[in-house]
């Protein structure tokens, strides 16, 4: 047997087998195809993950919103700068906090209110900003428009600040510490609020002060909703000015186009391999459940301990929720659009396994989970937050209770996080107290212009930094916005290591003096790149040069129109008062005026420069023969049609070159 096998290894050694098997031939080359088929689809799989990884594009386009290239900002002298910080270190001192629904610093929250009126005192009295104390203790603002615009946006801020802890492990005061130089050489302004969430109820009155001060109306419409008890849940706050607010965008005949809160930032270091900064914006934002656990036992002397005491069957409840984790539901989604925005800026390595997530998700997702923080994206988390039990040390107590805070991800839900939490905590009691349901998720395409004013806004500020859009791992007031818009997004430019992400509150709350500039920068910018999409009402009034009005003139004269307008001085021609009614007409009328409307092309604006200061294409360039070429922005196919317009609005019967000239000149 041995003989006879090695004169085979002889006689087969140039075989694929090395002559060391009894195989026929045909076996042998059976053998040797699928051994080199499986060479082949290595090989060709490598080569592929290769390719794709050389060849991953960026997946965020930025869209030209007119300044791209030479942002005009806020003057920001060392001394305003410093202005600016020390009024953030102000509102730092005053303790708006919110301890829970029932228990938050209201005096504080009125001290607080005032202070906002005594250092941004322009914008108070500014004619085309309108303040509405809501719940008395909330704030919400409409800050009018040049035009009469159909799409405002909502800012959202929170005034109030979670308590801070424990008070001793803050290197400086909570609540007055002032502007602090660090080791690292950098000024910062410390305390409770410092970027949750003061950071924004500042950086954006400072830059509506400054755009009230230099004469900046915006042309587009906006408000700013600031919330008093955001940290616990904003019932009394959002939900109100919500309510508030959608009688206001009703009777105004508007819709929001979109809203910003806080939520997430710009983040550095976070994915190893990674090596710009991301800003991070939230899409979406996870859901919430409050979870009370209750176990018992025997109530005994502590000398005579039972075999499991009601704080054991609990710890044990507890712990299993811990190990056993909520599944991931990496690839189910936002997170898994964080990675490919973010994979063509990673290592070569790194692009390799997130260009080719179809193949390593399941790696990558091992990989999320070594980071509580990266972790956090890709499943419901489970924080056991309060733990009680025992009143004395030598009784054994017969409750202990303890409360479970998940967040859940989008695409989990309620009752399949309670059914692994009663099987972890299986001889606990698990009551569900509160939940509410994750949000949808907002629309971040490229020509998605909303999207593309915050992240314009944000690398203007940040133009090393990569986009991306995301999941917000925790919550905000926008839960009590979504029937007001489906275009939510959450993102603040404060800028984060991972270790200053536990900073949330957390101890050593602060931003540096340099980023809150940044952050004034970014909403300053917000409200002028907002300006590029002005949907504006038909029915507003019409811009039109003295000149035009004298060609106006000129045509009435020629058609034998008596004008009933002699106010050539102003350059404000109200449609209204050059129409005249004519009921039979105004069915023609209406179709006329809505053929133009729908005529218009809906590309966005390639060409914003051209627009004059007031929003409107210069008229002198509206020739008739240039109508369809004009440059327009998309919006005028989201126009109200002229059946919805105010009933006083009547509609006369043009000649057609009034006609020609009041259409042309619409915007
Ligand atoms: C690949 C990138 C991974 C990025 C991971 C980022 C991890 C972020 C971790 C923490 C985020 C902190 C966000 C702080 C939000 C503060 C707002 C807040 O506290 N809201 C309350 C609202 C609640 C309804 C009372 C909350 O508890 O969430």
């Amino acid at each position: 047997m041995m003989r006879k096998h090695s004169s085979h290894i002889e006689a087969g050694s140039s075989s694929c087998c090395s002559g060391t098997c009894y195989c026929s031939k045909k076996v042998k080359v059976t053998i040797c195809v699928v051994i080199w088929t499986v060479i082949a689809v290595i090989v060709a799989l490598i080569l592929a993950v290769i390719i794709k990884a050389a060849t991953l594009q960026e997946l965020f386009e930025r869209m030209e919103l007119g300044a791209r290239d030479d942002p005009v900002f806020m003057s920001a002298t060392e001394q305003e700068i410093l202005e600016r910080s020390q009024r953030l270190v102000d509102a730092i001192s005053y303790r708006t906090i919110s301890f829970s629904g029932t228990n938050l610093s209201l005096e504080a929250m009125t001290d607080f209110g005032t202070f906002l009126e005594r250092v941004f005192p322009n914008l108070h009295d500014s004619d085309f900003v309108t303040f509405t104390p809501i719940n008395t203790y909330s704030r919400l603002y409409r800050i009018e428009g040049t035009e009469k615009t159909l799409n405002p946006y909502l800012l959202c801020a929170h005034m109030d600040v979670v308590p801070e802890g424990d008070f001793d492990l803050w290197t400086h005061d909570p609540f007055d510490a002032g502007i602090v130089t660090e080791s690292d050489g950098q000024d910062y302004i410390f305390g409770r609020g410092a970027i949750d969430d003061k950071h924004a109820v500042l950086g954006i009155m400072e830059a509506l002060e400054y755009k009230v001060v230099n004469k900046e109306q915006p042309k587009r419409t906006f408000y700013i909703g600031f919330g008093h008890d955001e940290e616990v849940s904003g019932y009394l706050g959002a939900a109100e000015i919500s309510i508030t607010l959608e009688k206001m965008l009703k009777d105004n005949g508007e819709e929001l186009d979109f809203l910003l809160d806080e939520g997430m930032f710009v983040v550095a270091d976070i994915i190893p391999g990674i090596n710009v900064p991301l800003i991070y914006i939230g899409v979406a934002e996870k859901g919430w459940a409050v979870v009370d656990l209750d176990a018992e036992g025997d109530q005994v002397h502590s000398s005579t301990p039972p075999l499991e005491s009601s704080i054991g069957i609990l710890a044990h409840g507890v712990a299993n929720m811990e190990d056993n984790k909520q599944p991931s539901m990496f690839g189910k989604g936002p997170e898994i659009d964080t990675l490919r925005y973010a994979a063509p800026h990673a290592t070569f390595l790194l692009k390799m396994i997130l260009g080719n997530l179809w193949l390593f998700s399941g790696l990558v997702s091992s990989a999320l989970e070594l980071s509580s923080q990266t972790d956090s994206i890709q499943r419901t988390t489970t924080a056991v937050t309060i733990f009680n039990a025992g009143v004395k040390e030598n009784v054994v107590p017969s409750q202990a209770h303890a409360v479970v805070n998940h967040r859940i991800h989008p695409s989990d839900n309620l009752e399949d996080v309670l059914e692994l939490d009663r099987e972890n905590a299986d001889r606990v009691k698990v009551t569900l107290r509160d939940s509410f349901p994750p949000s949808e998720v907002s629309s971040y395409s490229n020509d998605v212009i909303p999207f593309q004013i915050v992240v314009n806004s944000a690398l203007e500020v940040f133009p090393d930094a990569k986009p991306v859009p995301g999941l917000m791992v925790a919550n905000t007031d926008t839960f009590h916005y979504k029937n007001l818009t489906d275009k939510i997004y959450r993102f603040t430019p404060v800028y984060n290591l991972p270790e200053d992400i536990a900073r949330f509150h957390g101890i050593d709350e602060r931003i540096s003096v340099d980023i809150y500039s940044k952050v004034v920068q970014f909403y300053y910018r917000l409200m002028v790149n907002a300006d590029f999409d002005v949907k504006i009402a038909p029915t507003a009034q019409v811009e039109v040069k003295p000149e035009e009005v004298e060609e106006f003139l000129e045509i009435l004269e020629e058609s034998d129109y008596e004008s009933p307008i002699n106010n050539t001085d102003s350059n404000l021609l109200p449609l209204t008062k050059v129409m005249e009614e004519s009921d039979e007409n105004s069915a023609n009328e209406t179709d006329s005026h809505l053929m133009i409307l729908q005529d218009i092309p809906e590309e966005p604006n390639e060409n914003p420069s051209n627009e004059t200061d007031s929003g409107l294409p210069p008229s002198q360039d509206i020739l008739e023969e240039d109508f369809d070429a004009m440059p327009v922005n998309e919006t005028y196919s989201d126009m109200l049609p002229l059946e919805s317009a105010p009933k006083d609005l009547d509609l006369y019967d043009l000649t057609p070159e009034e006609e020609t000239f009041s259409n042309r000149t619409i915007d």
